[in-house]
């Protein structure tokens, strides 16, 4: 990538708060559970949020919603569009949601809403990064670290497509 970025959390600090975070969830996950996470900025967390309930104890089953407002720009679109949904049913299940960032917070609030129209029978959330907007709105039940009003790329998130393979969160520069 050639824009420049700031590394706001380093791939250090992700896995430590990944190994704290995972042991807690560990706890309140039940044996029926599935971890859901949300294509595609969600794909490098949840490897690590699986492979960390795993080192604490669970192996739940795993499913991905892949919900898209962002196209390739900085701002929400404002419109959740389903581009593929779950490939199992979760009715009466304890479902955990995995995503990247809560930012506006309209990506997770569809998610939650439509997973529980789907039967879920309880919702969990867990976000990677919450950004000040965020802030004002219902606290995740897991959360990774709270982050300033900056565009984020690396760990998941993407530049207009770009950069989600960068091991630690960062900022683009303005
Ligand atoms: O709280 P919000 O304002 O809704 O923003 C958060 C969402 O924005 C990004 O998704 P995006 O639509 O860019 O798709 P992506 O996951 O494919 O990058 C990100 O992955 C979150 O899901
Ligand atoms: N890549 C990326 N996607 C977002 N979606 C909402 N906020 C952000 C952000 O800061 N970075």
């Amino acid at each position: 990538m050639t824009t420049q970025l700031d590394i706001l959390v380093s791939a250090a600090q992700i896995n430590q708060r990944v190994e704290e975070l995972t042991a807690e969830i560990a706890d309140r996950l039940d044996e029926e559970a599935v971890v859901i996470g949300l294509l595609q900025g969600a794909f490098v967390f949840m490897a690590d949020v699986v492979r960390g309930l795993a080192r604490h104890g669970k192996t739940p089953r795993t499913d991905f919603l892949w919900l898209s407002s962002y196209g390739d720009s900085h701002e929400s679109g404002g419109r959740i569009n389903v581009l593929a949904d779950l490939q199992k049913p979760i009715g009466g299940r304890q479902v955990l949601i995995v995503d990247d960032v809560y930012d506006t917070g309209r990506t997770i609030l569809f998610a939650k809403s439509y997973l529980a129209s789907k039967g879920a029978r309880e919702v969990l959330t867990c976000l990677l990064a919450r950004k000040p907007l965020a802030a004002e709105l219902p606290a995740p039940d897991y959360l990774g670290f709270d982050l300033p009003d900056r565009f984020l790329v690396g760990y998941g998130l993407d530049d207009a497509g770009r950069g989600r393979g960068l091991p630690d969160i960062c900022a683009v520069k303005t």
